[in-house]
């Protein structure tokens, strides 16, 4: 059988989920030996295919209804990275390769398979090759040869799968089998073993068990359920007994849950135990995919294209040399990046020579891959607010050879578009829970609460809004906003694309460009109605579609931002004074994102905040607001507002005079001064090129002359603390 034929069915996006993925996905996980999470991982990995394939029914109940071949189906669509560890799941994931003719694993048949390519370009071995060559690879690139070469490649895996794949298939029958028996047996009591197992170390095989069991009375309560027993019973239990298998705080497990029916959150908990596969991006500003997977081939990597929606991804099998230290890494050729990164920079589209912004850019996989899809022409202005990221962020500009980028360290959220405006597109992908990641970070399962899904969303729509305003409506070219998360919420995701659509009419949805893959947005979620173009959002799944969680928003801007009207403001404060006492926090955290953020002028240029087209913050209403952005910083600082906000402050002239006071040295003193102000201040201070102008020209007060040496946040707070004295 041809190698293309199978590459044509391997190749294809991932399926979406369907029933017999998560029976598929259990599979994989009995195999996964190095699950992020320790104990059920180890215990299924040890103890028990059988031990899982007897939880499995409830599962693979559910999964049983497509056919063997379709199940099939849904594994060749989710490859994973291979380690030791993962020899099993190898043969998992690609026991659908089993169209691939028996090929031996050693070199000479890879060289062959190049050295072919070398000669002739254009050789194809797909059965299907008009419909996957067209879909497959880049239009810049030979395709017929990358498919020769990608087939050399997969070659050398062909004699493992095919033995793998009969014992597959042997396996899925008999679960098949186990599946429907267990649909007909009545569904145990999994309220029996509740009490016995307090105080006692969990039993994780009956756990699953119970998981499962839960799972499927939840699926037909009607029939399976116990008298007695009520929907929140079952649901109580399960997430009980979720937390415990999986290691989730109830509040993450309780929020992940209620995104899902829950069969399929099983799905998704499931796939965050095993980790996504291992993808490169080809830099198109060194290299081209066909010469990078060459490369790496000679060097043993087994590797093949991330799938039809990608032209520069590689997704990596196995690899005999570090990937972060290969020749070809070095030199730039390529970087490691999730798929779904690829996808917010995909949407965005950014063209040679526009001008664009990545808000919050570290370490930079889509500033490069902007930077690369602009051909190093235009400019990109590639902002972070950390300073260790924004290090990383530069090393990997200088690494790929991005000539177009210009590196920032600010907060987004009030330096833009008040520094810089007027972009033709702009990339927010924001900070956020990460609950798209846990496969990567299992931290995530216990280190997030409450507090932080109420201050992350905050900060995002503040990012949004300021996105927002610093895009150029008029740009004969964009005029787009992109917003991406790796987080699956909904609180990070539809509602803060929500608000600021209330906030900023002047924007719409636009579709992303990216097809089919992935799923709509919500456009309802637990009572709470969305804008309709919602589903135009896309959302990923790791057990949908697997990859990383992520979100991806495109928005239009269509006209500049309107002023917040007189009216308006009146009422909002009117409203805030009476729901103070009842919703401090929620009313704050709505009202700050609005009026922080910059508003830009009809040339999508800062607006002149002196005395421009838009006023500064200089209502009262403007100065509570601010008062209670402060408040709320230094509550996050751990300081206590009153403590630091209540000191007598000083009116602008007593601290003019403090400071004129204070700062009439003799001249020799003087001298002195400036010498060591010059050797130790300056060199930082020309890192702040783009604010140092505007900082020179603000009032200080003595307290803050005092604290100077703090930077960019001080100085901001020093600038707010000044006008606030001033008012
Ligand atoms: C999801 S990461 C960005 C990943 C990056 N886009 C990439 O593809 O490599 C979010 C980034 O936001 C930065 N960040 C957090 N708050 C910020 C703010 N207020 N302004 C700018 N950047 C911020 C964090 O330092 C972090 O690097």
């Amino acid at each position: 059988m041809g190698t293309g034929r199978r590459m044509g069915t391997k190749q294809g996006v991932p399926a979406p989920l369907d029933e017999s993925k998560i029976s598929s996905l259990k599979k994989r996980k009995a195999g996964g030996a190095d699950a992020p999470k320790a104990a059920p991982k180890r215990r299924r990995s040890d103890a028990d295919e059988a031990a899982s394939k007897k939880a499995a029914p409830k599962k693979k109940k559910v999964a049983a209804a497509p056919a063997k071949v379709e199940k099939k189906a849904s594994k060749k669509a989710v490859p994973v990275p291979m380690s030791d560890d993962d020899e099993e799941m190898e043969d998992d994931e690609f026991g659908d390769l089993d169209g691939i003719s028996e090929g031996s694993m050693d070199s000479d048949d890879q060289v062959e398979g190049l050295s072919d390519l070398e000669d002739d370009d254009s050789v194809v071995d797909s059965d299907e090759e008009g419909h996957a060559r067209g879909a497959m690879f880049s239009d810049d690139e030979d395709s017929d040869a990358e498919e020769r070469l990608t087939a050399a490649n997969i070659e050398g895996l062909s004699r493992k799968l095919d033995a793998a794949q009969q014992e597959e298939e042997e396996q899925a029958e008999q679960e098949l089998q186990e599946a429907q028996m267990q649909t007909n047996i009545a569904a145990p009591d999994v309220f029996a073993d509740e009490n016995q197992q307090q105080g006692l170390a969990p039993d994780l095989q009956l756990l699953r068990q119970r998981i499962t069991d839960t799972i499927r009375i939840l699926g037909d309560l009607k029939t399976l359920g116990q008298p007695g027993r009520s929907r929140t019973d079952y649901v109580d239990l399960l997430l009980d007994d979720i937390c415990t298998y999986y290691g989730y705080t109830r509040f993450l497990a309780e929020k992940l849950f209620n995104l899902f029916t829950p069969m399929e959150a099983f799905a998704f908990f499931e796939a965050n135990e095993t980790p996504r596969p291992v993808v490169i991006r080809t830099n198109t500003l060194r290299t081209n995919r066909r010469s990078l997977a060459q490369a790496l081939i000679n060097r043993g990597v087994v590797l093949e294209p991330v799938g039809k929606w990608s032209k520069v991804g590689l997704q990596v099998f196995e690899s005999p040399v570090p990937l972060g230290a290969t020749p070809e890494y070095l030199a730039g050729h390529y970087i490691l990046q999730a798929a779904s990164s690829f996808l917010p920079v995909m949407a965005l589209a950014p063209q040679p020579n526009e001008r664009v912004l990545d808000m919050a850019s570290a370490p930079g996989g889509k500033t490069t891959y902007m930077s690369a899809l602009m051909r190093n022409t235009g400019c990109v202005i590639a902002n972070d607010a950390s300073k260790p990221r924004a290090k990383g962020l530069i090393g990997n500009i200088h690494r790929l050879g991005c000539k177009n980028t210009i590196v920032t360290h600010m907060d987004a959220r009030t330096a833009f578009p008040k520094a810089m405006g007027g972009f033709d597109r702009v990339l927010l992908d924001a900070p956020c829970t990460g609950t798209g990641v846990i496969s990567k970070d299992p931290g995530v399962k216990t280190s997030k609460n409450e507090r932080d899904f109420l201050a992350i969303p905050h900060m995002q729509r503040q990012l949004l809004l300021a996105a927002i305003d610093s895009v150029d409506h008029a740009s004969k070219t964009g005029g787009y906003i992109v917003y991406s998360t790796c987080s699956v919420t909904v609180e990070e995701n539809e509602a803060v694309v929500q608000y600021v659509l209330r906030k900023r009419p002047n924007v719409k949805i636009v579709d992303t460009g990216l097809g089919g893959f992935g799923s709509p947005g919500f456009l309802s979620y637990m009572g709470k109605t969305f804008d309709p173009k919602m589903a135009l959002t896309r959302r990923y799944f790791p057990h949908r579609e697997n990859v990383d969680g992520f979100y991806v928003c495109k928005l239009k801007k269509t006209a500049v931002t309107p002023a917040p009207k007189a009216e308006d403001a009146e009422s909002r404060s009117a409203g805030r004074k009476k729901s103070r006492s009842a919703s401090a926090s929620a009313a704050s955290s709505d009202d700050e994102s609005v009026d922080k953020t910059p508003i830009v002028d009809e040339n999508g240029h800062a607006a002149d905040f002196e005395g421009g087209a838009f006023s500064a913050f200089e209502d009262p209403e403007d100065a509570e607001r601010i008062a209670r952005a402060e408040r709320n910083r230094l509550r996050r600082k751990g300081l206590n507002p009153k403590g630091v906000l209540n000191k007598p402050k000083k009116t602008k002239a007593e601290a003019e005079q403090k400071t004129s006071k204070t700062k009439e040295p003799s001249q020799e003193e003087q001298t002195k001064t400036v010498a060591s102000k010059k050797s130790t201040n300056e060199p930082k201070g020309e890192k702040k090129t783009v604010t140092k102008g505007k900082e020179d020209k603000k009032p200080v007060t003595a307290d803050q002359e005092a604290k100077k040496p703090v930077k960019a946040k001080g100085e901001k707070k020093d600038k707010k603390s000044a006008k606030k004295a001033t008012k």
